[in-house]
């Protein structure tokens, strides 16, 4: 089922977007550059903060299927390799104003932390087009980006400098972020050193000290302690008064509720509802009692 064929009806009054459909002429070009790709509705409309038009990402990964020596041997000799596909976003294409906070839900395997990664612009998408406006600051899994062989602090100044932050910037942030991390001496210690709460407490830190306009947090809240989570929690809150946008994948529909003002809901690849946390965590609840066989999209 494509997002097209399960528009959602939005709810009279209700702040509902329905989920946009394929556009003729898709433009498969690079993502992250360019104008816009459609002017603004309205002279008084600010263009969308994050941008993503009728974007499809496919992995293609090579893999063993019944893996015996004399299957391997046999295929390597011809040189032969099985090729799984996985269609993880399927068509996407949605807009998000400036000052939202956007939280994405769905079951295991939806396309969560692939369309973030997208967005990050660490992934290309295979068709469409990602627009972004402002600097990003993501936070998508645990090191992504730290070298285990650095100290905290060198790995910090790096990421500053990569950022696009100036050196004395750099060296003025790095005191905010290990006061933020509350990880003491370790600062000063490789990473490898690190247990994993402290490598998420600084991974954390240096997210949302580097002036994002547009803030990615994966799961970034689940593996913290509970002290550093009300703390983040209330770090994350008072950015979004600055930021720009904000996006959440949670599995936790309570944090969800809490941070967000608008949900996107993915399955399988597609968008099957962008609306209000209150009717798209609703609706996903049902779906998840009842079941996929039960439920029809269309009833949305
Ligand atoms: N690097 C990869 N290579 C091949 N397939 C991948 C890769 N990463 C993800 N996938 C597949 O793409 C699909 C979407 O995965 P993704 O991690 O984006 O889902 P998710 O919604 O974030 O899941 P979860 O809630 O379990 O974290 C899944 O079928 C997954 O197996």
């Amino acid at each position: 089922m494509s997002a097209s064929d399960s528009t959602p009806t939005p709810t009279p009054g209700g702040t509902e977007v329905p989920v946009a459909g394929p556009e003729d002429g898709a433009n498969p070009t690079a993502p992250h550059v360019g104008e816009p790709a459609q002017p603004p509705a309205t002279a008084a409309a600010p263009p969308p903060v994050v941008s993503v038009q009728n974007v499809s990402i496919t992995y293609r990964t090579t893999f063993e299927a019944a893996p015996t020596l004399k299957n391997t041997i046999v295929r390597l000799g011809r040189g032969e390799r099985k090729v799984k596909v996985v269609d993880a976003v399927k068509n996407m294409s949605f807009d998000i104003k400036p000052g939202t906070s956007v939280g994405i839900i769905g079951a295991n395997g939806a396309g969560k932390s692939t369309l973030m990664r997208a967005i990050a612009g660490v992934l290309p998408p295979s068709q469409g087009r990602i627009e972004v406006r402002g600097r990003i600051s993501a936070l998508l899994a645990l090191g992504v980006g730290f070298n285990p062989n650095l100290t905290g602090r060198e790995n910090v100044i790096l990421g500053g400098l990569a950022a696009g932050l100036t050196r004395a910037e750099v060296k003025e942030r790095a005191d905010e972020v290990a006061d933020f991390a509350e990880i003491g001496d370790f600062m000063d210690m490789p990473m490898r050193t690190y247990s994993s709460g402290m490598y998420q407490r600084l991974a954390f830190s240096v997210s949302v000290h580097m002036d994002p306009d547009i803030l990615l947090v994966d799961e970034a809240l689940s593996a913290g302690d509970a002290s550093f989570k009300v703390k983040a929690t209330a770090k994350m809150a008072e950015l979004m008064e600055s930021a720009r946008a904000m996006f959440l994948v949670s599995h936790s529909l309570g944090s969800i509720r809490e941070m967000c003002n608008e949900v996107l809901w993915i399955h399988k690849g597609e968008l099957i509802m962008q609306g209000s946390p209150r009717r798209a965590i609703r609706a996903y609840t049902n779906f998840l009692k009842v079941g996929e066989n039960a439920y029809t999209f269309e009833d949305l």
